[in-house]
Order: structure tokens, then sequence, then C-alpha cells
């Protein structure tokens, strides 16, 4: 009965070449890399790049908590392609970060992998040579040893996780993660929050959508058991505990900006209801200021009002900036302007410094009024 079932299907019925290969019809190469065991073992991490990491993530989360009452900025380029100009970026950010450190705690963005709404440059692991030659080992080398050095300024950092692989190369040297607006819904990317030992924020998505934002906080705070690879590169059933320290991001959708305070007031009812702290991280680029860099200081002003006016469900900002205002094409990679952004648009370095001062005056006034 089963056979002739079989044999009835038209796909049975059809002529087939028997030597036609099954899988790997797609595959143009396989290398091998590195595993994460390997890299850790010749770029280790040190005893001051530790002390960073560990400030980093307890003081993030007693920020995001409510515990300790600065404000929480998460600080630098869209993404990282020039390891020279981001770590003078994060060798003056270092120096803002000791100077404002009372009233804010400052985390540099160290961008590197790069989410596209179709295609495009993939960040800095992917393709560290900026021609798609993607030599990801090589990469991954520059993103820790980039991350190393941070770190040993004593600059907590902060990075998306896009690919499921990557974090067991870097996270150690990782403060305070994110999971993008396209990557929200996505349970491998909920899984891995679940997984990481940092604080993490989730962006609503694209469309706007501050619900999945929240069910991603809920997925993650809850212990998982999927499938990933161990330190040594094996494939691996990973159990684990559930992230307590995850947060919402409020970074616009397609219908535009949703860090008004009515809007920021519905977000907090969602998250009472789902029975979360009421505390968020606003993003004051992308969907909020329409990808014009010039905007994200309106964005940030704006919120440094009502945070000096004691809105303490403001916990976190997000600022995207570099050395040089602005974005460039990336073209063939050879005619680079040094120190400005080859994916968004960002505020230069001046702007950032005073966008930083007017917020270290905001969260000194909410926190000397008790806010
Ligand atoms: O933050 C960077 C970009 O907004 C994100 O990677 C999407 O970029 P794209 O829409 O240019 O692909
Ligand atoms: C890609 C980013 O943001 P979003 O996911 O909000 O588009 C980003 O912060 O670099």
């Amino acid at each position: 009965m089963i056979e002739t079932e079989r044999l009835s299907h038209p796909a049975a019925m059809e002529a087939t070449d028997p030597g036609e290969p099954l899988d790997d019809i797609r595959i143009l190469a396989v290398s091998e890399i590195p595993s994460p065991a390997s890299l850790r073992e010749r770029c280790q991490i040190d005893a001051v790049a530790q002390k960073t990491v560990r400030a980093g993530r307890r003081q993030i989360r007693q920020v995001l908590s409510g515990e300790d009452r600065r404000l929480l900025v998460v600080v630098g380029p869209c993404s990282v392609h020039d390891p020279e100009a981001a770590r003078e970026y994060a060798r003056r950010l270092a120096v803002l970060a000791q100077k404002f450190e009372d009233a804010l705690l400052i985390a540099m963005r160290v961008y590197f992998e790069k989410p596209r709404t179709t295609v495009g440059w993939k960040g800095l692991i992917n393709d560290p040579g900026l021609d798609n030659s993607c030599r990801i080992g090589e990469g991954l080398e520059l993103a820790r040893a980039l991350l190393l050095d941070i770190a040993r300024l004593g600059l907590p950092a902060a990075t998306e996780f896009l690919d499921p692989i990557t974090p067991e190369y870097i996270v150690d040297l990782v403060s305070w993660g994110a999971i993008g607006a396209r990557t929200v819904e996505s349970q491998v990317h909920r899984q891995i929050a679940s997984a990481l030992s940092c604080p993490v924020g989730f962006k609503n998505n694209s469309a706007g959508d501050v619900a999945v934002a929240i069910e991603a906080v809920l997925s993650a705070r809850r212990g998982h058991q999927f499938l990933s690879h161990t330190r040594e590169g094996r494939t691996a059933i990973i159990v684990t505990a559930g992230n307590p320290d995850c947060h919402i991001i409020l970074r616009g959708g397609k219908n535009g900006p949703n860090y008004l305070p009515a809007q920021v007031d519905d977000a907090c009812r969602a998250l009472a209801k789902a029975g979360l702290t009421e505390r968020l991280m606003i993003d004051c680029s992308h969907a909020n200021s329409g990808k014009d860099h010039r905007l994200q200081l309106t964005v940030g002003e704006q919120l440094a009002s009502r945070i000096g006016e004691g809105d303490s469900r403001i916990a976190a900002l997000m600022i995207e900036s570099h050395l040089v205002a602005g974005r460039q094409e990336l073209g063939d990679g050879t005619r680079l302007c040094y120190g400005q952004s080859i994916t968004d648009a960002c505020i230069g370095w001046e702007e950032t410094e005073q966008l930083l001062q007017l917020l270290y005056r905001s969260a000194g006034r909410r926190r000397s009024t008790g806010g």
C-alpha cells in the first residue's frame, strides 16, 4: 500500500539522473578557520582587561536595574572598518568616560557585524579587507585584538551579536550586547542572548513593533537548550540559565521615531504588563533620526531635557558617532577619509563631546533630584 502511494507520486515518476548530487549544490568553497579556543589562546585577555569587563558589566547591570542612577551611554561608530581609527576614537572617549563618570556610564560602540536590509558590506569580521575577500578568520583576529586594546583603556565595549558562531571568539571582552531590529524576532538570537554573560539590549523591529522586543526579553530571560558549537569548534547541545540582564531599545520604525514621551509611556506600560522593569534605552540614531546624523543631536537634546526634568525611565541612550561627521561610500576601499563611517552617518567628534557634556549635566541634575 505504502509502496503504491510512493510510486504514484508525480515526483517519483520523473526521470532523474542517479548521479545528480543531493547536497553541496550551491556551496562554492569551504575553508576552516581556527577555533575560538585557539584565538583566545593567541590573544589572551589580561588582568586589566578582565577588570574592565567585570566592572563594565556590573555597572551596566546596576544602571539598567535602577540601582545605579547614572545614565548609560553607548556611543561610537556605526561600524568599525579601520581598527586604527577605532583605537584613536577609544583613546579620546576613555578620557571623556573618566571626566563624566559621576553622572554617565559610557561604553563604546564597537560594532563588527552589520545586518543588511538587502546586501552590502557586512562588517569588519566578515570582510576585513573591505574588498569582498571575506577573510573571516583575519576579521575575528582584528576584532579580538581591538577589543583587548579598548578594554586595556578601562573602557567597556558594546557590540551587536549577529552571527551565532561569533560570540565565543570575542564575548569575554564585551560588556554589553545588542540584538538588532532585523533579528529581534529570531529564536536563534534570543537563545544566544540567554547564553551571553553580559547585559543585552533588544531593539524594536524595523517596522516599529516594540512588543517583539519585550517578547525577546521574556524569551532570553529563560533557560534554553539548543545546538551550537563548543569553544573547541565541535557541535554541541548548549543548556543556558537565561539572562536576567536584558532590556529593550526604542530605535523608531517604518512609521517614524518612537522616542517621544507618549511612546515611552506606551512602551513602559507594556513592560509593566509583562512584569518587567520600566527602564529602557533610546537609540538617537536609526529610525529615530531618519538616519540623518544631524537629527541625532536634536533627538539627544530633547532626551537630555527630559532626563534633566527627572524622567527615570530613560536608563540609557545610544549614539552613532565617529571622528569625522557623516558617511562615505566604500567604493573600492582605496580612497577613504580617515575616521568617517562607511555604513550609517555618524555625528563627528566635536558634536559628540558637546552632546556628552549636555547629557552629563542633565543626568547629574536627575541624580541630584533623586530621579
Ligand atoms: O546600522 C547600520 C544599518 O542601519 C544597518 O546595518 C542596515 O543597513 P542597510 O539598510 O544600509 O543595509
Ligand atoms: C544595525 C543597527 O541598528 P538596528 O538594528 O536598529 O537597525 C545598529 O545599531 O548598528
